[in-house]
């Protein structure tokens, strides 16, 4: 892994409590992930493991009422206890956001061209207006909009939910931000469309060297596009590290369960192999390893010890088994 002074974004120890009548609920607890320039890092985890509330803490766009502890260095600057206005100049500017929905970013009484030029405007107010539409038309381009000075003029409804998240992309990348936060981006496009967005993405990491955190449940997404992955389960890291040596060689029963439910191409069999269970929910989180419950190979102690991280050279692991050969799915090494 790269060190700590590379890394555009470091998370360390966070953790976030939500104060409730009966005592605070710790929905994300000692989580650690990182991402270097021109990377991307894929934050995966089912619904409800903190990814989301991770990167609002990230953002400084966390609910007032939730504590947040630990550390998150954003180019060596540490963002946690930021004064809101700094906080609002590095959000939008230096970190840029992409969500799910493209129609509810945009506005759908202005037209495409305005809101790409308007987001330009914001942090560089003495541009004429025709720098700004060549800027905005360049933007149009990057993200590989066909006829760009006639899709300027266009409202949002004109255009497919894949070009919409495209135009999102185009507004989010306007200020040359050096890190872009995208939360489930691709999740209410088709598969083809997704293709053409990892393109996008994979293009702004290696022309601009945008850092990327691509959060998402979906495995085979990240596989496509990110250089290392954190896999969250119950708000606590499960395992992280380089995606080569995660994907060959997962050493968390969670990581495996998720890889061999992602479907195959050549995979002759139709059904796909969920993980039996549920996560735990906030109000009930089981004792020792979250993941116990749920595991075909849990011990008598991860049921009462959290596991502790170990260590494999290019990935970690927070099992109690995690160096042993266990006979898990998942992985490519045929175990
Ligand atoms: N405003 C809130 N008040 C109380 N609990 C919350 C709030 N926001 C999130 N939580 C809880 O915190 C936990 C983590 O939620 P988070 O949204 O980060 O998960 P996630 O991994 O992003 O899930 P999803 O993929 O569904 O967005 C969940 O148990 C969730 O119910």
């Amino acid at each position: 892994m790269t060190d700590a002074r590379s890394n555009i974004l470091d998370v360390r120890g966070l953790r976030i409590a939500i104060p409730g009548r009966d005592g605070e609920r710790v929905a994300v607890s000692n989580v650690d992930f990182e991402v270097a320039r021109g990377e991307v890092l894929g934050l995966v985890g089912e619904s409800g493991s903190g990814k989301s509330l991770s990167m609002l803490a990230v953002m400084g766009l966390l609910p007032r009422n939730m504590q947040v502890t630990g550390s998150v260095r954003f180019d060596g600057q540490e963002l946690l206890g930021l004064p809101a206005r700094q906080m609002r100049s590095i959000r939008g500017g230096r970190i840029a956001m992409v969500f799910q929905d493209p129609m509810t970013a945009l506005n759908p009484v202005m037209t495409v061209g305005a809101q790409i030029a308007e987001a330009i405007r914001l942090h560089n107010p003495s541009l004429s207006r025709r720098a700004l539409r060549a800027r905005a038309v360049g933007l149009l381009e990057l993200v590989s909009i066909p006829m760009p000075e006639q899709r300027f003029d266009q409202y949002p409804h004109e255009f497919s939910g894949g070009m919409r998240q495209r135009v999102v992309i185009a507004i989010a990348v306007a200020n040359d931000p050096e890190l872009l936060i995208a939360d489930e981006p691709t999740t209410a496009l088709d598969v083809t469309i997704q293709a053409q967005i990892v393109e996008i993405f994979d293009r702004l990491r290696r022309e601009k060297g945008l850092a990327i955190v691509l959060i998402t449940h979906d495995l085979g997404l990240v596989a496509g596009l990110a250089d290392r992955i954190t896999i969250l389960y119950s708000g606590r890291v499960a395992e992280r590290g380089a995606i080569e040596a995660v994907f060959r060689r997962p050493r968390h029963p969670y990581t495996a369960g998720l890889l061999a439910a992602v479907p195959s191409i050549d995979s002759t069999s139709e059904r796909l192999h969920a993980i039996d269970g549920t996560p735990p929910s906030l109000a009930a989180r089981p004792s020792g390893c979250q993941f116990h419950p749920r595991c075909a190979f849990a011990l008598p102690v991860c049921a009462e010890r959290d596991p502790d991280f170990q260590w494999f050279g290019q990935s970690m692991a927070a099992c109690h088994r995690a160096a042993e050969a266990l006979p898990m799915a998942g992985g490519d090494d045929g175990r």
